[in-house]
C-alpha cells in the first residue's frame, strides 16, 4: 500500500482506538485506493482521505425511559453524521445490543461510498442505539422511540440528516420516531425520515428494496459469466427485512432458497423456503426461526448454531449482521462450488473471507454496491415526498432495477479502468470514492 496511505490508515487506527468494525472498514477502502492515489495526488494534497476518516460530527447520548415494571432503564444512543459532500446525511438506525461508537462508525463509513454510488444526492450517516428491542412489549418500544427521538430531533431535517431502519428498525419503530417528531416541531416534515408507513408518505418498494436490490445485483454479477439466477441454489443467512426480500426476489428469478437464520441458528428446508410461513413467524410474530422448521414439517429442519454456510449452495447472500461469514466458511463454500457471493448485510464477510473468494475467482458483490437498493429506495423515498406525490410499485421498482444495474455497470467499468477486471470491492469503492473526493474538492477545506 502507498506509503500516505499506509500511514494515514495507522493514524486513523490510533486516533479511534478500540473501534475494530471501523477500523476494518477503512482498510478496506485504504487498501483498493492505492492505484487511485498514484493518479490523483490532488486528492491527498488536499487532504480528501484525511477528512473522510473524520466524521463532521458525532452525538452521543442519554435515552432513559420507564419499562413496563415501572423501573427506569437508561442506553446510549448516537448519530454519526459522517459526510455530507453529496447532500444530506442518509442512513439508517440500528438498535441492538451491540451497538457502540465503533459500529455505528464503520456502518456511516461504508454509507458515505454506498450512497455515492447510488447517483442520489444523499451524504453517509449512521444511528443507533445498544437498547435490545428483544423480548420488549410494543408499550416500551413506543416509549424507547419517543425518548429516542426526543433528543435527535434537533439534528435532524428534511435538508439535514434523514435516518431511516436497519437491525431492529422498522416501519414499526420509524413510526413511533416519526410521530414524536411531528409532535415536538409541530410539522408534518415528512422528508425526515425514510421507511415510513405507506398512507403517510412511505414509499412502495422500500420495505423490499434492499434483498431486491441485492437479488438483481447478483444476477447482473452472473450474467457477465452467461448464468443468472434462474436455477441458482442459494443461500439466506438472517431472517429480517433484507433477508426475506432476497429470498423472495430469488424465488421469482427462478431460483430456490434452502436456509435462513436468525441468532439461535438456522433452517435447512432443501424443498424452497416457505416465505408465507417465514414472514408469518419473523415479520408478524416476531418468533424465533425454529418455530418455522417446527410448523413447516416436509423435511425442514433447524440446526442450532451454526452457520448457514456449512449447507451447500451455489449462490451466498449473507444478509444478517458483520462478520457472520468468516475464512473457514468462505472455504467451505468454495469447496461446495459457490459461484457467486452477494452482501446483503453490511460487510458481513471478514477480510479474510473477502480475500479469499476474490482469489478464487468467485465473484463477489460488497455490501455497499449490492445492498445499496434500499438507501437508494430511500433516496426515491425523499423524491416523492418532495414533490407531495407517491409513485405505483411497477414505477417504482423499475427505478430499483435501473438504479442497480447502472452500480453493478459502474462497478465493472471502474475495475477495469483501474486494472482490477471482475474485482467488485475495488470497482465500488473507487467509484464510490472518487464522486464524494470530487465533491469535496469542489467545496473547499470544510
Ligand atoms: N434494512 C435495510 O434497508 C438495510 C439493511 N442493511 C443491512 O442488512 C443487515 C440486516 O438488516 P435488516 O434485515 O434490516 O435487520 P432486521 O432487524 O430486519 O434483521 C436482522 C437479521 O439478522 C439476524 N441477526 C442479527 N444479529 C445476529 C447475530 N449476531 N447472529 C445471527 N443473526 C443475527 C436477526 O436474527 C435477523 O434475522 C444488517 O447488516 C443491515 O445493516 C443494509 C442495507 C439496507
Ligand atoms: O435507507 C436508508 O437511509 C438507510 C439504509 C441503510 O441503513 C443501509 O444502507 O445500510
Amino acid at each position: 500500500m502507498h506509503a500516505e496511505l499506509s500511514e494515514l490508515r495507522d493514524e486513523v487506527f490510533a486516533r479511534n482506538p478500540g473501534e475494530k468494525e471501523f477500523h476494518q472498514a477503512v482498510s478496506e477502502v485504504f487498501e483498493a485506493l492505492d492505484p487511485v492515489v498514484d493518479r490523483h495526488p490532488e486528492y491527498v494534497e488536499a487532504g480528501i482521505l484525511h477528512r473522510l476518516c473524520e466524521p463532521e460530527r458525532q452525538i452521543i447520548f442519554r435515552v432513559p425511559w420507564v419499562d413496563d415494571q415501572g423501573v427506569v432503564q437508561v442506553n446510549r444512543g448516537f448519530r454519526v453524521e459522517f459526510n455530507s459532500a453529496l447532500g444530506p446525511y442518509k442512513g439508517g438506525i440500528r438498535f441492538h445490543p451491540s451497538v457502540y461508537l465503533g459500529i455505528v462508525k464503520f456502518l456511516g463509513f461504508e454509507q458515505i461510498f454506498k450512497n455515492s454510488l447510488t447517483g442520489m444526492p444523499i451524504g453517509g450517516a449512521k444511528g443507533g442505539s445498544d437498547f435490545n428491542p428483544s423480548g420488549r412489549s410494543d408499550g416500551e418500544i413506543m416509549r424507547f422511540c419517543q425518548s429516542f427521538m426526543t433528543e435527535l430531533w434537533r439534528h435532524v431535517g428534511e435538508h439535514t440528516d434523514v435516518p431511516a431502519g436497519d437491525i431492529g428498525v422498522g416501519a414499526r419503530e420509524i413510526g413511533y420516531m416519526f410521530g414524536q417528531y411531528k409532535r415536538l416541531t409541530n410539522r408534518f416534515e415528512a422528508g425526515v425520515l425514510t421507511g415510513k408507513g405507506l398512507t403517510w408518505g412511505g414509499s412502495l418498494v422500500r420495505k423490499e428494496a434492499t434483498g431486491y436490490g441485492t437479488v438483481m445485483f447478483t444476477d447482473a454479477m452472473l450474467r457477465t459469466r452467461g448464468e443468472s439466477m434462474d436455477g441458482q441454489k442459494v443461500l439466506v443467512s438472517g431472517s429480517g427485512n433484507v433477508a426475506i426480500y432476497a429470498a423472495e426476489k430469488a424465488m421469482a428469478l427462478g431460483a430456490k432458497v434452502i436456509t435462513a437464520s436468525d441468532s439461535s441458528g438456522y433452517v435447512v428446508d432443501e424443498n424452497g423456503l416457505d416465505l408465507d410461513l417465514l414472514k408469518q413467524v419473523k415479520e408478524v410474530e416476531r418468533g424465533r426461526i425454529s418455530e418455522y422448521a417446527e410448523r413447516r414439517g416436509n423435511g425442514a429442519h433447524f440446526v442450532e448454531g451454526g452457520y448457514v454456510w456449512e449447507v451447500p449452495g451455489t449462490v451466498a447472500l449473507p444478509c444478517a449482521t458483520q462478520n457472520e461469514l468468516g475464512n473457514k466458511a468462505a472455504g467451505m463454500l468454495i469447496k461446495n462450488g459457490v459461484k457467486a457471493v452477494a452482501e446483503g448485510a453490511n460487510m458481513p464477510c471478514t477480510e479474510k473471507a473477502t480475500h479469499t473468494f476474490l482469489d478464487a475467482g468467485v465473484l463477489f458483490g460488497p455490501g455497499k454496491a449490492a445492498n445499496a437498493g434500499g438507501v437508494a429506495t430511500s433516496a426515491l423515498e425523499m423524491q416523492q415526498n418532495a414533490q407531495r406525490d407517491s409513485w405505483d410499485f411497477d414505477y417504482t421498482r423499475e427505478r430499483l432495477e435501473q438504479i442497480m444495474h447502472s452500480i453493478h455497470d459502474r462497478c465493472v467499468e471502474t475495475a477495469d479502468s483501474y486494472g482490477a477486471p471482475g474485482n467488485y470491492v475495488a470497482g465500488a469503492n473507487i467509484a464510490g470514492f472518487i464522486k464524494v473526493a470530487d465533491a469535496m474538492l469542489a467545496q473547499g477545506i470544510v
